[in-house]
């Protein structure tokens, strides 16, 4: 086990791919590029874990408060935490005492689909980066909170804004664009940390060129193979919760998010390489392999979610519990479909994965119907009813694999909705869906379900059900899993049995990832707790679950009380 980086030491490439051995700090959203969000630490343990208390807690204060679901990063003593409406935090770590703060100036005409959201900023060399919801970087000195940099990355009045954690990968900046849900063109970007000079750019929808050092670099897969007529110029597709990195193979792993628009039938194909795992080679900015969960999306599966990297059989392999229902295994080198099976109890749009040609079996009348098609009258499809719902089977919040368990601890929902089509053209910076929607719950006791999922057998290991749906990340800490409910109770259970050891009250919903990190004698455990997020716009009949839970603002951070 390794401690911190060297204290006062500058942020390198190095420490950023030792991350996840080092618990003296977290300098990575995901505690190390992989995203395993898995510590080696065991001084909190079922055992000791009676005695971990809070030792501070700091509120973003502010009028505005809304979802927070930011994970902290932790470096020479310092907590850099981000805050809705683009806020970004300094604090000392052990005490909580306000360093500085940033707070950007928003535009009146932003247009985040899902919340003011942030999910945390990223480290390299004396600097903290972190994006906004007018799709702006913005850099800043660790030290003084002085910006550095800041570089535009797309239109805000176009639709584009920016929620994810930037990753550093091979000693580049990458970051994507949120927007889908207004016809923007999904992309990774890669950009000098140190001056935010773009490096390459890389469309994740299938036509588009492009770009290294300013010059083309290769238009990604083939124009009008997957998309019919103009509608990859609009395809959606939105690289909105970030990437992670494997040294290992070089490459990053972004998903993608829904095609525009929802209403499929006016995109008949595949329509590459949205709702995909997309593996890009970090050194040439070229795409190495796609695999796409949801050909033709109909119900707004993003397939945004976490790639995780890890070893299973001897061999470099990833997982990603996607939005769709389903869990699936990939090569991590080649994109090869190992194994794909349901991790929620219902999903009416496929009845399985083939393994063999690595496509889902649809169920052909379970997808919204054409409204100039059989039963539609023009303006309105026929509806059906679809599980999982849009919110999925799992949205934002991300999942922790035990390297010691060799389990995932994913936080999924069960819930479903009523979905038609209607009639839509693109309009620049206006909502494009063709769409309309209602959510429902498909139990009455939960929705929510943190799930111990077996990669290799498909079983659920164990469940611990809870009644709102879970919005917030996982974290294992060595035999404990970490986690936060929209109830408000940071819990802890026994990795291995899911029995719940611990939990505390924040205050309001926790819709964020816990982190661990040790300084000194004591390990340390911070969440931020803030309801919010999409449930709460989006939710529909769920909303009788959630409408009395409480906004917030604030990071708690505990101890053992030796
Ligand atoms: O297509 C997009 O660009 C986009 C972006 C975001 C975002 O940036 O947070 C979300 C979604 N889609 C989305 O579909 C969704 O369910 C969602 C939930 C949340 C959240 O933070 O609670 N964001 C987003």
């Amino acid at each position: 086990m390794m401690a911190a980086a060297q204290v006062g030491a500058q942020v390198t490439t190095d420490a950023i791919n030792k991350d996840a051995a080092t618990t003296g700090d977290v300098l990575t959203w995901g505690l190390g590029t992989q995203g395993q969000r898995y510590s080696p630490l065991t001084d909190v343990n079922a055992k000791s874990i009676s005695k971990l208390v809070p030792v501070w807690s700091m509120s973003f204060g502010g009028e505005k408060q809304r979802g927070q679901e930011s994970q902290p990063l932790v470096h020479n003593g310092k907590m850099f935490v981000t805050a809705s409406y683009s806020r970004i935090f300094a604090l000392d770590a052990k005490t909580g005492k306000k360093l500085w703060k940033y707070e950007h100036r928003l535009p009146e005409g932003i247009m985040p689909c899902c919340d003011v959201i942030n999910r945390g900023a990223a480290l390299f060399d004396n600097l903290v980066i972190f994006g906004t919801l007018d799709a702006q970087l913005v850099a800043l000195d660790q030290n003084t909170g002085k910006v550095v940099w800041r570089e535009k990355i797309d239109d805000y009045a176009a639709g584009y804004s920016y929620s994810a954690a930037p990753l550093i990968a091979d000693g580049l900046l990458l970051t994507g664009v949120s927007g889908g849900e207004f016809g923007v063109v999904g992309r990774v970007e890669a950009r000098d940390p140190k001056t935010g000079k773009m490096v390459w750019s890389r469309p994740v929808v299938e036509g588009h060129m492009g770009y290294k050092d300013g010059k083309e670099n290769g238009i990604s897969g083939t124009t009008n193979a997957t998309w019919p007529g103009d509608t990859w110029k609009s395809g959606g597709a939105a690289t909105w919760l970030g990437g992670t990195y494997d040294a290992k193979t070089g490459l990053a792993y972004f998903g993608t998010g829904n095609p525009g628009p929802w209403n499929s039938h006016l995109r008949k194909g595949d329509n590459l390489y949205s709702t995909s795992t997309v593996a890009i080679d970090v050194k040439s900015g070229q795409i190495k392999w796609s695999y796409q969960n949801t050909p033709n999306d109909a119900w707004d599966f993003d397939g945004v979610n976490e790639f995780i990297t890890f070893d299973m059989d001897g061999k470099r392999v990833g997982a990603k519990a996607d939005r769709n229902g389903y869990f699936y295994v990939n090569d991590a080198a080649t994109g090869k479909l190992l194994n794909a099976f349901p991790f929620v109890t219902k999903t009416t749009w496929a009845n399985g994965i083939d393994l063999k040609t690595g496509r889902p079996n649809f169920v052909p009348e379970n997808r919204p119907g054409d409204p100039t098609g059989p039963g539609g009258d023009g303006t309105k499809g026929k509806a059906v009813f679809a599980a999982p719902g849009f919110l999925g089977g799992k949205n934002q919040m991300p999942m922790a694999y035990s390297p010691k368990t060799n389990l995932f601890y994913v936080p999924s929902n069960e819930w479903g909705m009523e979905i038609w089509n209607e009639p839509v053209t693109y309009k620049k910076g206006a909502a494009y869906l063709g769409a309309g929607f209602t959510i429902k719950p498909l139990y009455d006791d939960y929705i929510g379900a943190l799930r111990a999922v077996n990669p290799k057998t498909g079983k659920i290991e164990w469940e611990v059900k809870n009644e709102a749906p879970l919005w917030g990340g996982v974290l294992v800490a060595g035999d404990l899993v970490f986690w936060g409910t929209p109830e408000g109770y940071l819990k802890a259970a026994d990795a291995k049995t899911g029995k719940v050891v611990w939990q505390f009250q924040t205050g309001s919903g926790i819709v964020a990832p816990p982190i661990t990190w040790k300084e000194g004698n004591d390990q340390y455990v911070s969440v931020v707790s803030g309801w919010g997020g999409a449930v709460p716009l989006w939710g529909g009949e769920v909303a009788k679950k959630v409408n009395f839970l409480e906004q917030g603002g604030s990071v708690w951070t505990f101890k053992l009380n030796k």
